[in-house]
């Protein structure tokens, strides 16, 4: 099934008087027009290559390559990256049972290790349990330049050559970076490629937080048997509306474009939760939140995210949520979770005084609650739309990806931002080079 987005419980007459009107919601719908043509624009002359993705499929064999170098006969594979070369990665490979529950730690093949948050402790004594031997790097940086990925393939350069492994760094790590260009240095090129070890190209067209549909994202996803053209499939169907040159009201991104604009711009509503229903969306919230926040959040303008995960987060957020400031637009991502997972015995039901649990599944019961969630928000005066999948998989979540990629672009279009640049977060990093020197 494909992403179906329902926004009825978002305008006033469902919610009361914090609901945007239906007519406030078609103006700023309306301006999202010239976004639209926009993207048509530069995915016919390719100044986006992040629309081309969907359709390409030359760079597929690259990335299964690398996936099966990295996992052949590796114990444990490590990811060094952070920001934009991770988060997507991440997403992806959890949606293949990386970091979930039980089922993550239970899978066969090589252990699957993120170190996108530079943290001393947790770095020591990560190269102190791996297996250094049996352990690969897929070392991500699209501008080879980021402090923390430096400091972290510096330290695992140096643990290899602590294990005695100094000699075959080039068969344990793979460089991901741009391509080198003369006159301008690539910190990390200029460390790793001494080492004879292999880099493969970040598309230089392509920004950190919109790459997961590029060999940044794919790989890890590949490394936990997400399939890339599913992924990218995915990401077509979302996308096929912009390209077939659909009016505003029938891109289901720019319709929530508008909604999230329109509740700022008339209601000063400038939060928005996403509640993902499931274990395999948690990463997708973080993922969107780097996108949300650091492609809008410029000039004074831009939107908060808060990610959410249910039901989870039912036992932690759900009060404010529905009882604090009305103060958010909510959106809830639902799947169809009926009929599935263990069937509850009618007779533990009767006895443990819940009989309406019995001959259900947890997934019926997990199904009520995301209903719930939804009414009880807007019945509580909370603007809510509606995402439903009917399951998250690689293709799925290709499509809420790019989905989501496109929202943010609408988005930035109608606050008058460049959703690709983050000028104000420099400022801190040369600071704190300047704290570095002075230790
Ligand atoms: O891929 P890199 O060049 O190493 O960048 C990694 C990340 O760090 C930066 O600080 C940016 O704020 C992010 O947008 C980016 O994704």
């Amino acid at each position: 099934m494909p992403l179906k987005q329902t926004i009825d419980t978002c305008f006033d007459v469902e919610v009361g008087e914090t609901g945007l009107s239906r007519e406030a919601f078609q103006a700023v719908l309306g301006r999202a027009r010239p976004g639209l043509a926009w993207l048509r624009e530069v995915h016919e002359t390719g100044a986006l290559p992040l629309l081309s993705l969907p359709a390409r499929d030359d760079d597929l064999a690259g990335i299964a390559e690398a996936a099966d170098w990295l996992s052949a006969d590796a114990t444990d594979v490590i990811v060094l990256g952070t920001g934009g070369s991770s988060l997507g990665g991440q997403t992806l490979a959890q949606v293949g049972g990386w970091r979930l529950p039980v089922v993550g730690d239970l899978r066969a093949g090589p252990r699957l290790h993120f170190l996108d948050n530079l943290d001393p402790v947790s770095l020591a004594a990560a190269f102190d349990a791996l297996p250094l031997e049996t352990t690969r790097a897929l070392v991500v940086s699209k501008s080879g330049g980021t402090g923390e990925t430096l400091i972290q393939a510096m330290a695992l350069l140096t643990a290899y050559e602590d294990a005695g492994l100094g000699d075959d760094v080039k068969d344990h790590i793979l460089g991901l970076s741009e391509p080198a260009v003369s006159g301008h240095l690539n910190k990390l090129r200029k460390l790793l490629e001494p080492y004879g070890l292999r880099f493969l190209d970040h598309d230089p067209g392509v920004g950190g937080r919109f790459t997961a549909l590029t060999n940044v994202g794919l790989i890890p996803g590949a490394l936990m048997g997400i399939d890339p053209r599913a992924v990218r499939a995915g990401a077509a169907r979302a996308l096929e509306p912009v390209l077939a040159g659909a009016d505003a009201d029938g891109v289901p991104a720019a319709i929530g474009a508008a909604l999230a604009v329109g509740y700022a711009e008339h209601h000063g509503i400038v939060q928005n939760v996403m509640f993902g229903y499931g274990d395999r969306l948690e990463r997708f919230t973080r993922w969107w939140v780097q996108l949300w926040a650091e492609s809008l959040g410029k000039q004074g303008r831009g939107m908060t995210p808060v990610p959410a995960v249910g039901p989870v987060d039912q036992h932690s957020q759900l009060q404010l949520f529905l009882d604090g400031p009305a103060d958010k637009l909510f959106t809830v991502i639902a799947t169809d979770a009926g009929d599935k997972g263990p069937r509850i015995d009618p007779a533990l039901a009767a006895e443990a005084g819940q009989p309406e649990f019995g001959g259900r599944t947890v997934g019926d019961f997990v199904a009520s609650q995301q209903r719930a969630t939804v009414e009880t928000l807007a019945r509580n005066g909370r603007p809510v739309r509606l995402l439903q999948v009917s399951s998250v998989d690689a293709e799925s979540i290709g499509e809420l990806m790019m989905h989501f990629m496109l929202e943010t672009i609408i988005a930035a279009h109608l606050l008058g931002v460049d959703a690709f640049d983050q000028p104000a977060v420099e400022e801190g990093k040369i600071l704190a080079r300047t704290y570095l020197e002075e230790m």
